[in-house]
């Protein structure tokens, strides 16, 4: 039998008091894409630091093709079997394409000479099928293009095994789809993937193979085609209750008075967006990358200034590309990118959580590490967040518990208008109920929402979602939309087409 092309046995991973991960064990077989599947803080990330050599293991150990691993001060050794691909960028942003897929390695003789370099850039991505230009800046190529990108420069190394880590968060679905036959393509070649996706419909469209880590443990490996949704479910959770329940719309207060008021607004990747949000209602947003959906909604918070036209909070223009200015008029977000600007990354779950809000909290601003401990320890529980206490720095969290701080930090300051970019990113399936919640729980108490997202089962909260094509709205869909015509109007075709 041909040896796994990775196996790690019984391994075992604390940081300071926390287990993160406990006699775990993983065998992924030559050729298979394998997905790792668990809910936020279940492990996955530590055992990928592990698996690319990144961290060691406190007990157990992990080989390639039967092979112990090398040590980890040989990072060439570990780069030739295996990469991770993560949803950060891992390329130089200010380096072409060529720079970058050939980073740290010294040419032959020393010198590098460009013209080669150019050349055998273009030959490797041409291999692979990646069209990207090689001179262009890394800084400037699309998520999806960085993601070829980074897996080209692995396979370049020698890796056969990749790693892709929530690879399709911030993709929309024409550029899963290019993903997700490239990944196949590949496999086909021999390389072998390790998948991580909170979207479980992924891991049935695209893997054979299936790892379920729940609290630091191994819970099942399954061939995907044996197990059910609801069982995975139940894997992940330890419950028996399987699928989340259906959404329930209370219809919206008559007469509700308009909180938010966006008219004529035009900016980078939009023109001429009008639109108004009730107290209690959530509008969504919705669109492909490209659509100008986020670019809307940063220019509402304040993030961006528009080139014309104004947006409200109950009547009261606000002065434009102002986020201070649009917090104190009561607009509070969770914004596209959380580790820029979410999160202080250094500063504890309590800290970030009470951010915005010190100057309510004591006088002159000062607030007695008291008080922010217990609105840290009530966001806790308000939000779900797996933590050893208020007092974690938010670096230590899983991607998917930074996240739900970031929604409590948006939400502490009791905001009129709340806007949410991709509120349920990297967060898993029973949190991404919890966090909708909270949407449906600020809707109740009147707030006003804009609701930007990739994921229907976040604009199923929506009352009515804007479609944006182009930088336009090009159409409305009150509650109660079927799948298939919301998504065929995001991809812009008939639903016969
Ligand atoms: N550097 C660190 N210091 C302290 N604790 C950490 C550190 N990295 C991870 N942890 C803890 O280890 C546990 C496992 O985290 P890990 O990031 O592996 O989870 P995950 O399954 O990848 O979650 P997510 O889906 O949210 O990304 C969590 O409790 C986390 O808080």
């Amino acid at each position: 039998m041909i040896a796994p092309v990775v196996q790690a046995v019984g391994v075992g991973k604390r940081y300071g008091p926390t287990v993160a991960l406990h006699d775990v064990s993983l065998t992924v077989r030559p050729g298979e894409s394998h997905a790792l599947v668990g809910r936020n803080g279940a492990g996955k990330s530590t055992l990928v630091s592990i698996l690319t050599g990144l961290s060691a293991t406190d007990s157990g150990s992990v080989s390639f093709s039967g092979e112990p691993a090398p040590p980890l001060s040989k990072k060439d050794a570990w780069q030739s079997r295996v990469a991770c691909v993560y949803q950060h960028a891992m390329v130089v942003p200010q380096l072409s394409v060529a720079e970058n897929l050939f980073l740290n390695r010294p040419a032959r003789g020393g010198l590098i000479g460009w013209k080669k370099l150019r050349r055998q850039a273009r030959e490797l991505l041409d291999s692979w099928g990646v069209r990207v230009a090689v001179d262009t800046p890394a800084g400037e190529l699309s998520i999806e293009d960085r993601q070829f990108v980074e897996i080209a420069r692995a396979l370049s190394r020698g890796a056969r095994f990749i790693v892709l880590d929530e690879p399709t968060a911030q993709l929309d679905s024409q550029a899963i789809e290019r993903l997700f036959a490239r990944m196949r393509q590949m496999q086909q070649s021999g390389i072998t993937f390790l998948f991580i996706s909170h979207h479980l419909h992924e891991v049935y469209e695209v893997c054979q193979a299936v790892t379920v880590l729940r609290d630091a443990r191994h819970v099942l490996t399954a061939p995907v085609e044996k197990i059910g949704r609801a069982e995975l479910v139940d894997a992940m959770t330890g419950e028996q209750d399987g699928l989340p329940a259906a959404v329930t719309h209370a219809p919206l207060a008559v007469g509700a008075g308009e909180v938010l008021t966006v008219t004529a607004l035009s900016g980078d990747g939009f023109r001429d967006v009008s639109l108004q949000v009730r107290r209690g209602e959530v509008v969504g947003l919705a669109g492909s990358n490209a659509s100008g959906k986020h670019q809307v909604a940063e220019t509402v918070y304040g993030l961006r200034a528009p080139t014309a036209g104004t947006v409200a909070v109950e009547g009261k223009t606000l002065p434009s590309g102002d986020i201070a200015a649009a917090l104190q008029a009561g607009i509070g977000c969770v914004p596209r990118d959380r580790h820029h600007q979410g999160l202080v990354l250094a500063h504890s779950i309590m800290d970030n959580v009470t951010l915005s809000v010190l100057d309510r909290m004591g006088r002159c601003g000062i607030a007695t590490p008291r008080a922010r401990r217990a609105r840290g320890t009530r966001a806790l529980s308000d939000y779900g967040i797996v933590a050893t206490g208020p007092e974690q720095p938010v670096s230590d969290l899983s991607g998917g518990n930074q996240q739900k701080v970031v929604l409590a930090r948006a939400l502490e300051r009791d905001p009129r208008v709340v806007v949410l970019i991709n509120p349920t990113a990297g967060v898993d399936v029973k949190s991404k109920e919890a966090l909708l919640a909270v949407v449906d729980r600020v809707r109740a108490e009147g707030k006003a929402v804009l609701l930007v997202s990739d994921e229907l089962d976040d604009l199923r909260r929506a009352d009515r979602v804007l479609v944006l094509r182009g930088g336009a709205v090009v159409a409305e869909h009150r509650a109660g939309w079927s799948d298939g015509e919301l998504v065929a109007g995001i991809e812009g075709v008939g639903r016969h087409d």
